[in-house]
């Protein structure tokens, strides 16, 4: 783990919705504390509530940017926050989740400003890939997404190739050679769950902070507003534009059955959801987590006042059909 040297070490985890980022940070925390180490967080949701930060113990330091997306829309608090909690916690390294959505460029940016007013480095971009999802999309080979993974993967010093437990070896070894193309100079980490030995993203492999010459790489490959060398065609300045965001929150249990369900009706256009739920038959209360068709529930004791919520994010859905099908949850039974 980094040793205090006067300037706190920054580390941006970036990669599209559902990739595993926050699975990464939890992992990243543990290492930290054990190291007897005072890790500071930045989360940024695009949903109201801050259904990641739930998931992190009390003690850290975390500032919580909610309701849009670190890159543009909250853009200039993200200076305000990392100087808010430098000052008032002094923590050993700053830990920034980005949402999927994000262009970590303009995070980049952002936190080079604030560099020059605070004692702060930002010394990695840790890119999360969905393995699978990635695989989708290099299948279609176009649109918003597509361009935006490819985006966060070229700002990448370190690419983690996660989920890697979903798909073959020959899968994974095509994606290698994607990411080797779009991203040359990242050390690539196959991974499942996020597991990796965290100084090994604290140094990229090879010690190096970000240097120039990757910078500058990043910036040709997805600079806002410049052209890409390929099509000619301008980058999109928001590129996430498409993503959207419905959140729902409930004043009463569901039925699970149905919930499940539901879950299994999602259209392909609603990837990524979350939430915390109650039950109508167990006393507990879970968190759900549904990415690419994927649904995980676990039994959660939320510390304070957290309500019964769900987000559902995804491009151009019909907002209509979802919040009739999530109204049907709470009807009565069907005789
Ligand atoms: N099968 C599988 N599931 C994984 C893996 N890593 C993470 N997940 C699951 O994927 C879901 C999303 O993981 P998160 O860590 O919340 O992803 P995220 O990137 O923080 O998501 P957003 O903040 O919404 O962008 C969770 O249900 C995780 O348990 C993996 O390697 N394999």
């Amino acid at each position: 783990m980094t040793e205090q040297t006067g300037t706190i070490p920054v580390y941006l985890l970036s990669g599209f919705l559902g990739s595993g980022k926050t699975t990464l940070l939890k992992r990243w925390l543990e290492t930290a504390e054990q190291a007897g180490l005072r890790p500071a967080v930045i989360m940024n949701e695009l949903g109201e509530v801050n259904l990641d930060g739930i998931q992190i113990g009390e003690e850290v330091r975390m500032a919580e940017m909610l309701g849009g997306c670190i890159c543009c829309t909250v853009r200039g608090d993200l200076g305000l926050e990392m100087m808010k909690l430098v000052d008032e916690s002094r923590p050993d390294l700053l830990l920034i989740e980005s949402t999927g959505a994000a262009n970590p460029l303009e995070i980049i940016d952002a936190v080079g400003d604030a560099s020059m007013l605070k004692q702060v480095e930002l010394k990695q971009v840790v890119t999360v890939v969905d393995a699978v999802h990635l695989h989708g999309q290099a299948e279609k080979g176009k649109g918003q997404t597509y361009r935006l993974m490819k985006e966060q993967i070229r700002c990448a010093t370190v690419l983690l190739l996660n989920k890697v437990d979903n798909m073959s070896e020959a899968q994974a070894d095509e994606l290698e050679t994607l990411l080797r193309e779009w991203n040359s100079f990242a050390p690539i980490y196959r991974t499942v769950e996020a597991q990796i030995d965290i100084d090994m993203l604290e140094h990229g492999g090879q010690g190096q902070p970000i240097g120039q010459a990757e910078r500058h790489q990043a910036e040709e490959a997805c600079g806002c507003g410049r052209k890409d060398p390929h099509t000619h065609e301008e980058h999109a300045h928001h590129s996430h534009a498409h993503v959207m965001a419905y959140t729902r929150y409930f004043d009463e249990a569901i039925d699970s059955e149905r919930f499940e369900a539901m879950m299994g009706r999602l259209p392909d256009d609603i990837y990524r959801a979350k939430g915390i739920l109650s039950f109508t038959d167990t006393s507990s209360r879970f968190m759900f987590q549904y990415a690419y068709k994927q649904l995980d529930l676990m039994k959660i004791n939320p510390q304070g006042e957290v309500p019964d919520v769900a987000v559902f994010i995804g491009e151009h859905f019909d907002k209509a059909w979802l919040e009739d099908e999530l109204k049907k949850l709470t009807e009565p039974p069907y005789s």
